[in-house]
């Protein structure tokens, strides 16, 4: 299908590959905050993709951690008081030494605790804020159908409220789903490919933050072509996984296989990215 069709934003699938290719070269230390249930298969996606993951969270040493680390990524899917703590300290040292840093709100609606936590942290100046619809249109104040930590809504429907969102806090904003959407507040694209099973397979969307913080730790001074080249990967590797796997089982590993796999000619070759 539509390979390098050119795009109005800045970004294209070669400028992807180039990023793609420094990165697996300088495998960079990102330090992720992410959740229980994320963790182990978030790290295997980033070493598969060719970054260097830590999941540091203690309060104790998260903000110390931070000046070690290329980039940040937090995300709130298991939160407690200490690990708030933490994500408040690696988030204040990112910003002080400008390390750019990754957001992931993941079910910020459903709960008081996570909705100030999410409020504090988006005061805190991410580079990026990476969520499912439902997800971001809550965070822009539109009505959405959220249900825990699963998109009750489609990626078209949370658009507007992704543009709103990036123009209010000045970071890009990435949405997920069918067919993704990227907006820096001037310039968007949709990236499509993947696989129905994805959703099926928990934590693709966290371990997925964590990567756009691996191509943000490659390209500080350009988180819209970070965000880009991140989702592009998992759609082409999605879509290569799909092809072999018997359920969400199977995909999860192939998945992995598959991003290890990726080559940047494939990439450059075979990404829907289309300027929106
Ligand atoms: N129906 C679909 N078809 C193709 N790709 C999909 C589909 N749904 C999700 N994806 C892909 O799955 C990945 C994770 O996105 P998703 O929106 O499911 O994250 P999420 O809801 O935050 O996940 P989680 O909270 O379980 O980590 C993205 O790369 C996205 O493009
Ligand atoms: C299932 C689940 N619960 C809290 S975080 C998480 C991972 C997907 O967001
Ligand atoms: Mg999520």
């Amino acid at each position: 299908m539509a390979t390098d069709t050119p795009t109005k934003a800045s970004v294209t699938p070669a400028l992807c590959g180039d990023l793609l290719e420094r990165m697996r070269h300088a495998s960079p230390l990102v330090q992720c905050i992410t959740n229980y249930v994320a963790m182990n298969y978030a790290a295997n996606v980033m070493l598969a993709a060719g970054a260097s993951p830590a999941m540091v969270h203690a309060p104790e040493e998260a903000g110390e951690f931070a000046r070690l680390a290329s980039a940040v990524t937090i995300n709130i899917g298991t939160l407690s008081s200490p690990w708030l703590d933490g994500m408040r300290n690696a988030a204040r040292t990112a910003n002080n030494i400008g390390r750019p840093w990754v957001l992931d709100p993941v079910a910020h609606f459903a709960t008081a605790f996570r909705r100030q936590a999410v409020e504090e942290l988006v005061a805190l100046r991410p580079a990026v804020i990476r969520g499912n619809a439902s997800e971001i249109m809550a965070l822009a104040g539109t009505v959405s159908s959220g249900r825990g930590v699963d998109a009750g809504d489609s990626v078209e429907q949370a658009e507007a409220s992704a543009l709103a969102l990036s123009r209010r806090a000045q970071c890009v904003v990435a949405v997920t789903g069918a067919v993704d959407f990227v907006t820096d507040g001037q310039q968007s694209v949709r990236i499509s490919g993947g696989s129905p099973l994805m959703p099926h397979v928990t934590a693709m969307g966290c371990a997925l933050t964590c990567l756009v913080g691996a191509f943000a730790a490659m390209a500080p001074q350009d988180p819209f072509l970070a965000s880009v080249t991140a989702l592009a990967c998992f759609s082409a590797a999605g879509t290569q996984a799909a092809q072999e796997s018997s359920g969400p089982g199977s995909f999860a590993w192939r998945f992995i296989d598959a991003l290890a796999a990726l080559d940047t000619h494939h990439l450059q070759t075979q990404a829907r990215i289309v300027a929106a």
